[in-house]
């Protein structure tokens, strides 16, 4: 029997099995074991390299955004409207066969965007060109599900259990769960607060099905079981999603306004250039992008090019900031100045660790410059704020 007949026959069996007390234990268990063979689907054939099989595309710009959804949902027509990358659009399904990249440019920043063909129910279990596509997903930053606002709200319950399948969490943090395996010493189980999902007998078990027998769990929320196979697999991607409702010039308003109101939703029409601003606005958001700016001593900092960071990306500290530029800057600075949101006052001098935000102005002050003369004074004297750091300087927060 293949590994997608074993799921299935697991998936009957739980179908079959009542919720209760009694039968929580053995339904954790199916758990498990649907769990397992999931991952055992995802490993690359024997023989084959792993990759995408010609989906793969050379990542560029400053974050990459994946375009998910059924077939002709209008993905193509999307991407050719938000970048002005050709990419064939047709009324018939599967128009797109292959991965189609395209620019946005976008508050001084370059997002790569991803067209990809359909994908369909069944996709984690290689329908189609589920696998590819899916490999793609989750090498990108964020996921735009697109969504045919005219069709049904199954639609995007569906992709959401594809994605799923293969290991995606959209728009869920890591479950506050500790775990280590340890070579010797028993299971010690523990939580912080009381537990409503997961008692002890049923996190050995889980365990046992996973065959380990040492380890450390320590629940730090009130979690569920499946978040604890999240936890144990550890191969789970977090990522958040935007639901792009396209097609509104086909319903009627009071549908479009229910869709509008649902959390990490944009309605939009690609025909009628409806919204396009503001999916762009809630991309840029999600994306968690902190630009920059350098402003060399004695200058104005260059606004239209900053250095681009990302908490999940490298992360946003001063360090970051300074490996960007060059990785043998670090070793010659001895503070930096910064201005902006992250800034107790203008300018704050700041050390490595100093986490930066977004439109942050920094200047460098090396240990060199300071030992050839100039001292303080000469900072002070070059201290100005930057131009735009005035009308920045009201949205700082004030912090004690
Ligand atoms: N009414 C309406 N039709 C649209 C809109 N956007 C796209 N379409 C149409 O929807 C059809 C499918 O568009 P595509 O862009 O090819 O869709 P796709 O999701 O890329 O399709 P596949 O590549 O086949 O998966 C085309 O006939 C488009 O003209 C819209 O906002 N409103
Ligand atoms: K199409
Ligand atoms: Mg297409």
């Amino acid at each position: 029997m293949g590994i997608i007949e074993k799921i299935k026959e697991i998936e009957a069996e739980m179908a079959r099995t009542q919720k209760n007390k009694a039968t929580e234990y053995h339904l954790g268990q199916l758990k498990a074991k649907i769990a397992k063979l999931r991952t055992q689907l995802l490993e690359p054939p024997k023989g084959s390299s792993g990759a995408g099989d010609g989906f793969e595309v050379t990542k560029f710009g400053h974050g990459r955004v994946a375009l998910i959804g059924f077939p002709s949902v209008g993905k193509s027509t999307l991407l050719t409207m938000l970048t002005g990358t050709h990419s064939e659009a047709a009324s018939y399904e599967f128009t797109t066969l292959t991965c189609i990249p395209g620019i946005i440019h976008y508050n001084d920043t370059k997002i790569q965007l991803l067209d990809l063909p359909g994908i369909i129910e069944g996709a984690s279990e290689g329908k189609g060109r589920g696998r590819q596509v899916i490999a793609v997903s989750k090498s990108s930053d964020i996921v735009l599900m697109v969504l045919d606002a005219s069709k049904s709200e199954g639609h995007r319950q569906i992709l959401t259990r594809e994605l799923e399948a293969v290991g995606l969490r959209l728009n869920k943090r890591p479950p506050q769960i500790y775990f280590k395996k340890k070579k010797t010493g028993g299971i010690s189980f523990n939580s912080t607060l009381p537990l409503t999902h997961v008692d002890e007998k049923l996190c050995y078990q889980i365990l046992h099905e996973y065959k380990i027998h040492n380890a450390e769990v320590l629940f730090r929320e009130d979690a569920t079981v499946d978040d604890l196979i999240d936890v144990i697999e550890g191969n789970r991607k977090y990522m958040k999603c935007i639901y792009v409702y396209n097609k509104i010039d086909v319903i009627g308003i009071d549908d479009v306004d229910k869709l509008a109101r649902q959390p990490n939703s944009v309605v939009i029409s690609c025909n009628l250039k409806l919204n396009l601003d503001r999916l762009l606005a809630k991309m840029w958001e999600a994306m968690g992008l902190v630009r920059v700016y350098t402003k060399p001593q004695g200058q104005q900092p260059d606004f239209s090019d900053p250095v681009v960071l990302s908490a999940d990306r490298g992360g946003c500290t001063v360090e970051d900031f300074c490996n960007h530029i060059h990785r043998n800057l670090i070793k010659d600075v001895k503070y930096v100045l910064v201005w902006g949101t992250s800034a107790r006052h203008y300018p704050q001098h700041c050390g490595l660790g100093h986490v930066l935000q977004d439109e942050d102005v920094v200047q460098i002050v090396k240990k060199k410059e300071r030992e050839d003369g100039g001292g303080r004074g000469r900072f002070k004297s070059h201290s100005t704020a930057p131009a735009r750091i005035s009308d920045r300087e009201k949205k700082a927060p004030l912090k004690t």
